[in-house]
């Protein structure tokens, strides 16, 4: 703006120069004699060492700098801003956690008759078993280095040392028989993941979300991802795209922020630019297999990782990965999301030898241990869920209706999930349950509740857009009630 300010004034000068120069000619009329008496003439050499054009170059020289210095003050000042609301956030998040505790043990006090809750806190496996291959933390997790730090993390060292600062341990009924124990258990860790909507926070915090597919082929897929993303609460939703499909995805939302640069040359950069600003990253829905392109997306998984964001892959993401499994292998904060296709492919890769299809569970957990206890999700009937310790079925009723872009519903929330859990267990909210798993089992439940209500109302003719058209109401059913 300084600039835009400088060049006007540059111009303005120059018209007063220019306008000078024809008053003079107007009065040229005057005797010469009077003029010179009225403006005393400067010597002709001074003129020349110092033309307004140079001065006005040294003063635009200066404003720039002074607008580059302003600049630099003015994004320290929003950086120190960010990190004093995202404090804020940590700590309510702790209140919070705090206040339920005190509830739930008023309220246990107060009703010493009724049926006791589960002795201990209920482990939330249906079945378990250990992975000898792998060093696992606390929470059942690989361990990795953080490079990032920020006020979850330190909240997360708080909350650990702090006694007060256990499980919050809430169960809740959705007033159906199907769902107890195990389902009640995963839903009440998802709901407490869920971070509270108030008024303090600004748009991004509740999750920058990073969709990587999208081309001339498949321009649907990116689009349900990234919608369903905002959908379930995201605030931002990014979809990185090859140049063709991206004209296509804008129009079909104005809400979706869509980048049309996997396929330029210096696509890996064009993408890193944006890392630093997103919470989790979905990698595959209409991605395409095609060479170049999945070249820029592992360079892209290898550059998020060192970041330690979350990366869900799905479809053609998975492609890749049975390709080259070292790209996600062992990564905590990484899930694959195979339908039965996938997972057959991603088996054979990684275990050379058939699946036995009688047992998809067992076959499961072989893929996940092969994959450094990577969380899979194998989508079908039930969705099943594993992160080579335990394993979790997510069974609530969908509907016989299966269409296209169901997976990509499921794949963008649990985008958004994988950033709210890992957020909640860096606060030491949940401790229990591996945060991917706890993601996994949120958009599972999302998807099928989605399902359910969308076939309530169209039946057969159900599409994945009546099936997103249901999120905000499935959503606030399973997690808000
Ligand atoms: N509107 C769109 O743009 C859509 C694009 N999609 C994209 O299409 C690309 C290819 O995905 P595909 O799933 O077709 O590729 P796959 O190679 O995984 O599937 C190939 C074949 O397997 C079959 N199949 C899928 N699920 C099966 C199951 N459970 N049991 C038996 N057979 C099964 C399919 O019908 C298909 O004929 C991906 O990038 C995906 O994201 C899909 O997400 C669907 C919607
Ligand atoms: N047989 C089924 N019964 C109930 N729900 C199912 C069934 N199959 C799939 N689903 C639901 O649909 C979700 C997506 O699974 P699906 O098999 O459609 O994925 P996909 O093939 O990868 O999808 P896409 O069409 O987006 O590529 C599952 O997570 C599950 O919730």
């Amino acid at each position: 703006m300084i600039r835009t300010r400088c060049v006007q004034q540059l111009s303005a000068l120059k018209r007063g120069s220019s306008l000078g120069t024809s008053m003079r000619s107007q009065n040229s009329g005057q005797p010469t004699s009077n003029l010179s008496a009225r403006t005393p003439k400067r010597p002709r050499k001074r003129r020349a060492n110092f033309p307004v054009e140079k001065l006005m170059e040294q003063f635009l020289e200066q404003s720039a700098q002074a607008e580059d210095n302003f600049y630099q003050v003015e994004e320290r000042r929003l950086q120190a801003e960010d990190r004093r609301r995202e404090m804020e956030h940590a700590r309510e998040l702790q209140m919070l956690q705090m206040l339920g505790q005190m509830f739930s043990s008023v309220s246990s006090a107060a009703a010493p008759s009724k049926a006791s809750p589960p002795a201990a806190r209920a482990p939330v496996n249906s079945s378990a078993s250990s992975s000898p291959s792998c060093p696992r933390g606390q929470s059942g997790q690989v361990k990795h280095p953080s490079p990032r730090r920020d006020c979850f993390t330190q909240q997360s060292r708080l909350s650990t040392s702090a006694p007060q600062a256990l499980v919050f341990d809430r169960y809740y009924s959705l007033g159906s028989t199907s769902h107890r124990g195990m389902d009640d258990d995963l839903l009440s860790l998802v709901k407490n993941t869920i971070p509270p909507l108030t008024s303090k926070k600004h748009k991004g915090q509740d999750g920058r979300i990073g969709i990587i597919g999208g081309c001339q082929d498949y321009t649907g897929a990116p689009y349900f991802a990234a919608i369903s993303a905002l959908k379930a609460g995201a605030d931002l939703s990014h979809v990185f795209c090859t140049k063709e499909a991206a004209p296509v995805i804008k129009s079909y939302s104005p809400e979706l922020i869509v980048h049309p640069v996997l396929d330029s040359p210096n696509a890996v950069e064009e993408i890193e630019k944006w890392l630093p600003r997103l919470h989790s990253l979905v990698v595959g829905p209409g991605l395409g297999r095609e060479g170049l392109l999945l070249k820029t997306v592992k360079e892209v998984i290898e550059k998020s990782k060192t970041r330690d964001i979350p990366i869900v892959i799905d479809a053609d993401g998975l492609w890749l990965v049975t390709q080259q499994p070292s790209v996600i292998q062992g990564y905590h904060k990484g899930i694959l999301t195979p339908n039965i296709m996938e997972f057959t492919r991603l088996y054979q890769a990684l275990n050379r030898e058939p699946m036995d299809s009688s047992d998809h569970q067992h076959s499961l957990m072989q893929l996940s241990v092969a994959m450094g206890n990577l969380t899979v999700v194998l989508k079908g009937e039930q969705d099943v869920i594993t992160d080579g310790s335990k394993v979790f079925t997510c069974s609530l009723e969908g509907s016989g209706r299966r269409c296209g872009g169901q997976g990509d519903l499921l794949s963008g929330s649990m985008g958004v999930f994988a950033h709210w859990a890992h957020s909640a267990s860096a606060a030491g909210v949940i401790r229990s349950v591996n945060p991917s798993v706890v993601a996994a089992y949120g958009a599972c439940s999302l998807t099928r509740q989605c399902n359910s209500q969308a076939f309530q109302r169209h039946g057969r003719s159900t599409t994945t857009s009546d099936m997103i058209q249901e999120i905000g109401s499935a959503f606030k059913k399973l997690f808000e009630s």
